[in-house]
């Protein structure tokens, strides 16, 4: 039985949240403090920790990092109430398995802790040897992804050192990838370092490896991400990360082609492509003297950028239906498309999380559809607080901080989802609700709902 730590502050919501896992057979054990529940998890086995954003004493954030200091490849979910998903993309990039955002959807909420459990998400590093092709992918018909793949193309076959800018989510590793698919080095590995997980004294062990006994834990010899790369290409993700000390060893490894294990005198030849994908400005942190400029100019052989899904409209039709389609197949479900409301919901957003978020969205949509279509119900209530704001600011949609317009939006989709499982009988919904039928009408007048 998998055990999992909740850590949540409102008492009512964790012991719901305790009663319904425990009712999939998961052990649960609960917290109501940041400081507590990070205590809780070093003394206790856990498989999966559940986050609220706002704890008393500590953020989500917070935890989570201490957590993963802990155990690096504990996953932890974080719960928000907040509509900023930017937070919670941010929480992602520093090893958040996933977040998910209060009202918490049980049926979404169990999809995640399954996903999470079987650890679907890429570890620090993965090694491929036979790459995804590009079937499974969408190369999109927008003039920028008509320019990105002319740059592939001509960049895949040269030994080249890419660096491939973007935002998060918008698709660097899937570009990676095809580089490397395209390249003469195509039948070796693909490996994949997410830098952005990897602790300052990991970093050096993972990329080189380390013989045993060089560290405390060391307990056995470890091939570095570099050597299982020989042939192939490396992908350093989030490259930005690395530590002063290891961006002085990377330089070393692509001037002389050599690594060296962390405590070992050996040196190993190494012949490997390297591409690096970076959301941060590069060149700001070389100015900032963060980031060696001898290893950016290495590393800067070529450079791409990778658009936003906000540059790729004409994109977003084909990819909408490309991730319905995936998500048909592992839910086992039979959506066939999105109705008018949601597809004009889809347009006006501006996707900060960009194709991970996209994905996300439908995934969680074809998730809580019973009928063919996707209705405004399935969309998360936060897209609606941010598109008012966009609207009302007439510019991309900031953080929304407006609280009422937000709460508004989650009261509504709350009474919209309790009407359907009371089958519209409003005594019932107004019970299950805790508010008298009177409220019940007066809100269900206020929020237009028929
Ligand atoms: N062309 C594509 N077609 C279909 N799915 C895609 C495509 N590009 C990216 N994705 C999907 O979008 C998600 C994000 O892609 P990816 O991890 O490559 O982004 P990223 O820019 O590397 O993200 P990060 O900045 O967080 O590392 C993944 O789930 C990936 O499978």
């Amino acid at each position: 039985m998998a055990s999992i730590l909740v850590i949540e502050d409102d008492l009512t919501f964790s012991r719901i949240l305790e009663g319904f896992l425990k009712k999939h057979k998961y052990s649960v054990q609960l917290s109501h403090k940041g400081k507590e529940g990070v205590k809780a998890f070093s003394s206790g086995s856990f498989d999966l920790v559940l986050v609220d954003y706002r704890l008393p004493d500590a953020t989500g954030m917070d935890v989570m990092l201490e957590i993963k200091s802990i155990s690096p490849e504990t996953p932890v979910i974080i719960m928000t109430s907040f509509s900023d998903i930017r937070t919670a993309v941010k929480a992602i990039k520093a090893g958040a398995f996933e977040y998910i955002t209060k009202p918490v959807n049980p049926d979404e909420l169990l999809m995640i802790v399954l996903q999470a459990l079987k650890k679907e998400k890429r570890n620090i590093s993965e090694v491929s040897v036979a790459p995804v092709t590009n079937g499974a992918f969408v190369q999109g018909k927008s003039v920028q992804s008509e320019q990105l793949h002319e740059y592939i193309r001509l960049v895949a076959p040269t030994d080249m050192s890419v660096i491939i800018e973007g935002e998060s989510g918008t698709g660097k590793e899937y570009v990676a990838r095809t580089i490397h698919q395209q390249s003469k080095r195509s039948k070796q590995t693909f490996v994949a370092v997410d830098c952005g997980a990897l602790s300052k004294d990991l970093a050096a062990s993972e990329l080189f490896g380390h013989v045993k006994g060089a560290f405390t834990g060391a307990s056995q010899d470890k091939t570095g991400q570099f050597e299982m790369a020989n042939g192939g290409t490396l992908f350093l993700d989030e490259v930005g990360n690395l530590s002063y000390e290891v961006q002085v060893k990377l330089l070393r490894a692509i001037q002389e082609r050599i690594v060296q294990p962390v405590g070992s005198n050996k040196e190993i030849r190494v012949d490997v492509r390297i591409i690096t994908a970076t959301n941060d400005d590069l060149q700001e942190s070389v100015r900032k003297g963060q980031f060696r400029e001898d290893l950016y100019h290495r590393l800067n052989e070529f450079k791409m950028r990778v658009p936003s899904l906000r540059e790729r409209h004409d994109d977003v039709e084909e990819f909408l239906n490309f991730f319905r389609t995936s998500a048909n197949k592992e839910l086992g479900k039979n959506v066939i498309g999105f109705d008018d409301e949601v597809r004009s919901i889809f347009a006006s957003y501006d996707w900060p999380g960009n194709l991970r978020e996209l994905k996300n969205v439908v995934k969680r949509a074809v998730l809580l559809t019973t009928g063919e279509l996707v209705h405004a119900e399935a969309i998360p209530s936060e897209m609606f607080a941010a598109i008012k704001e966009l609207e009302a600011k007439g510019k991309p949609a900031a953080p929304v901080y407006d609280l009422k317009a937000l709460q508004e939006v989650q009261e509504r989709e709350m009474i919209v989802r309790t009407l359907k499982e009371a089958r519209y009988n409003k005594s019932k919904a107004a019970r299950i609700l805790n508010i008298d039928r009177k409220t019940l009408y007066l809100k269900m007048e206020k929020y237009g709902i028929e």
